[in-house]
């Protein structure tokens, strides 16, 4: 499928580069990445062609991000909505089968913008329009948190912008409520990352940022790429699931989801260098790769999620397993298939994404309608806040 990604605010921007980095050279899945923020300096440490960043708000006394008042944020995106569509037109949007917003909740200037991009974007195109949220982490806004070493979180552990004496985003969980609460319905679905979660002991954010970029890039990349044959070129999935499936799974209804992920490097060429022979491919045995698809699958079901969540309370999922085609053993893809079934239940989808000219088996687990304390928990914040 072909997919248009959206970067806002400091966060958003930069996942959005991220995941352009791990567009496949041999299976380009990104129509375009935008970036999209009130401060230049902020488009300017982004590697997305300069042609398509695009600075708003001037002249407004919000660009620099030093006035963070939500309230005027999301002012600020509604009369810049229109704006935002039309830079979008450098690229090729109409292209698209879907969009993805990228955005950090808990800052003014993504979380300010983007409801009011996607409800835009939702009335110009008809394609789906899903966000990626992070969550803030507690560290972040509590400055009783346990930052995982046993101790308070110290007034500088966000690493984001540290007010003397106090949490460096004070109003990061209200903040994420509100923008969350203005997101649902308009939203067709809210992957979310759990910066909490990821979060190492005493580890500060801007420590840990582009380590989860580079896990979510992952993540996303192994769902949205697909099982199909990319550019047309090489070999086709058994089971092809396109932006249509996707969409089944992900549904238009705001639903909350969390991403799984497991993957296994393995051994695709024998190494005959010594003898001076080229590499060639390697006979793979059906138990290694059954054991390797059963392994991913693992940890793709069981592993560290990129929320928190029941697996029972999903109301659907997806499993993709992709890798080297020799190494994709039906069976066992369809063994995963089942054993995502027994915790989802009914509407469980499964795939096969084959990549030649990788060493990685991977697993990707879509659970899409899950139920969220955290979520829960900053909705409410923002809702008394409000
Ligand atoms: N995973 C991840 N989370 C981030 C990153 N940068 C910031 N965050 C999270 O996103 C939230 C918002 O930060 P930013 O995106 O920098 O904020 P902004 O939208 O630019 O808004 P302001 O700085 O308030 O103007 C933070 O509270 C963090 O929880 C990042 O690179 N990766």
């Amino acid at each position: 499928m072909q997919l248009e990604v959206i970067g806002v605010g400091g966060a958003g921007c930069r996942i959005a580069d991220a995941i352009r980095a791990a567009e496949p050279a041999t299976h380009g899945f990104l129509t375009d990445v935008f970036v999209f923020d009130t401060d230049d300096s902020a488009l300017e440490r982004t590697v997305v062609p300069e042609s398509h960043r695009h600075r708003y708000g001037q002249g407004t006394g919000l660009e620099t991000g030093d006035d963070a008042d939500l309230e005027r944020r999301f002012d600020l995106g509604e009369t810049h909505a229109d704006e935002l569509l039309e830079a979008l037109e450098r690229g090729s949007p109409a292209a698209a089968d879907a969009v993805l917003v990228t955005v950090g909740l808990g800052g003014a200037t993504g979380g300010g913008v983007a409801p009011a991009l996607v409800a835009a974007l939702q009335r110009a195109y008809d394609a789906p329009v899903y966000v990626l949220a992070t969550l803030p982490a507690t560290r972040e806004f509590d400055p009783d948190a346990d930052d995982g070493t046993g101790t308070a979180s110290s007034p500088h552990s966000g690493g984001v912008r540290a007010d003397a004496g106090g949490p460096p985003r004070p109003d990061a969980a209200a903040y994420a409520g509100s923008t969350l609460e203005r997101l649902d319905g308009l939203a067709s679905a809210i992957i979310a990352f759990d910066n909490e979660e990821w979060l190492r002991p005493g580890e500060t954010l801007a420590d840990a940022r582009d380590r989860c970029n580079r896990e979510l890039a992952r993540r996303v990349t192994a769902v949205f790429a697909g099982g199909g044959a990319g550019d047309g070129e090489g070999p086709v999935a058994q089971t092809v699931l396109d932006a249509s499936d996707l969409e089944r799974v992900l549904g238009n209804g705001s639903a909350v989801v969390a991403l799984g992920y497991g993957d296994q490097t393995v051994e695709t060429t024998d190494s005959r260098f010594g003898l001076g022979l080229l590499p060639t491919e390697r006979e793979v045995e059906t138990a290694e790769a059954v054991s390797a698809v059963e392994t991913v699958v693992r940890k793709g079901i069981h592993g560290k999620s990129s929320l928190e969540c029941e697996s029972a309370t999903a109301d659907r999922g997806l499993l993709i397993v992709g890798g080297p085609p020799n190494w994709l053993n039906r069976q066992a893809i369809a063994e995963g298939r089942r054993a995502l079934e027994s915790t989802v239940g009914e509407g469980v989808l499964g795939g096969d994404a084959p990549r030649p000219d990788t060493e990685t088996v991977f697993a990707a687990v879509v659970l899409a309608g899950v139920e969220s304390d955290r979520l829960e928990e900053l909705r409410d914040i923002g809702a008394r806040t409000n």
